[in-house]
């Protein structure tokens, strides 16, 4: 479980978002990517999952060339996007939305194997027959991770899973994840890596480049970010992970 980026240089028309990336993660474990709105984390994350082509540079989880390859990517690496939403009123089952998933890759014993994941997530007895748009903003989180982790993948993206959460709800899926990174390589955004700090292994921050990369003991002090950040980080808002600076 190895993802590296290779002098990544990503644009939007003809306006590069990030450039001269380069980085490298081993799992398992947690990196957390950090940087102000627009800074290109979610950029990031979508190259690496092939999901966007740079104009320059490489992506190769475990060795193995990405590079604007989603079908490749999906192989290795399992996605949970930013703000999950489920079409209002659609009949899918939380059970459903995963065992299809499960199905299209070609699994066999989709049904036993989404009801293993899901149970692990927490998400068993009734809710596994509810439609998907009626859960909570916390169990919608965790039927995409099911999704994402259904078919075993050693890398995990993750884009912003704390967003859109009660506090409460929060700290269970900071819970979970820190579970889950202790299998798999977790690469997830965050505005409040405050939560899982103690269970993140590196952090990146991320402004239309990388601006600093390294455990947090190195990357998460108090001069590094007010570079970046400015004066939100005497606020609080970015140390102590308790603000409300969602993108
Ligand atoms: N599909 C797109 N087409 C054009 N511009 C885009 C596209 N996606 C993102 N951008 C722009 O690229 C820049 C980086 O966006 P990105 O979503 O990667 O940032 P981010 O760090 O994830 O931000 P946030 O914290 O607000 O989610 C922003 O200026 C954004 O407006």
């Amino acid at each position: 479980m190895r993802v590296r980026v290779e002098d990544l240089t990503v644009a939007y028309n003809g306006e590069a978002v990030l450039s001269g990336v380069n980085l490298e993660f081993q799992g398992p474990g947690l990196v957390q990517i950090i940087g102000p709105n627009g800074a290109g984390k979610t950029t990031l994350l979508k190259t690496i999952l092939g999901l966007v082509k740079p104009l320059r540079g490489k992506v190769l989880l475990d060795g193995v060339e990405a590079t604007g390859r989603p079908e490749v990517a999906g192989r290795y690496a399992g996605y949970v996007p930013q703000n999950p939403s489920a079409p209002r009123l659609s009949p899918i089952t939380v059970r459903e939305f995963v065992e299809t998933s499960l199905r299209l890759r070609g699994v066999a014993r989709a049904k036993e194997r989404a009801l293993e994941v899901l149970g692990s997530l927490g998400l068993e007895g009734e809710v596994l027959e509810a439609r998907l748009w009626e859960l909570s903003m916390g169990m919608l989180q965790r039927a995409f991770i099911a999704r994402a982790i259904a078919s075993n993948p050693r890398i995990l993206v993750m884009d912003e899973p704390l967003a859109s959460i009660d506090p409460a709800g929060r700290r269970e899926i900071a819970g979970l994840i820190a579970g889950l990174a202790r299998e798999r390589l977790v690469l997830m955004t965050s505005h409040e890596p405050g939560l899982l700090l103690g269970y993140t292994k590196a952090i990146v921050i991320v402004n239309r480049g990388v601006v600093a990369s390294g455990p947090p003991s190195e990357v998460y002090r108090e001069e590094v970010l007010r570079r970046v950040y400015g004066s939100s980080v005497s606020r609080g808002l970015v140390l102590t992970g308790e603000g409300g600076a969602h993108g």
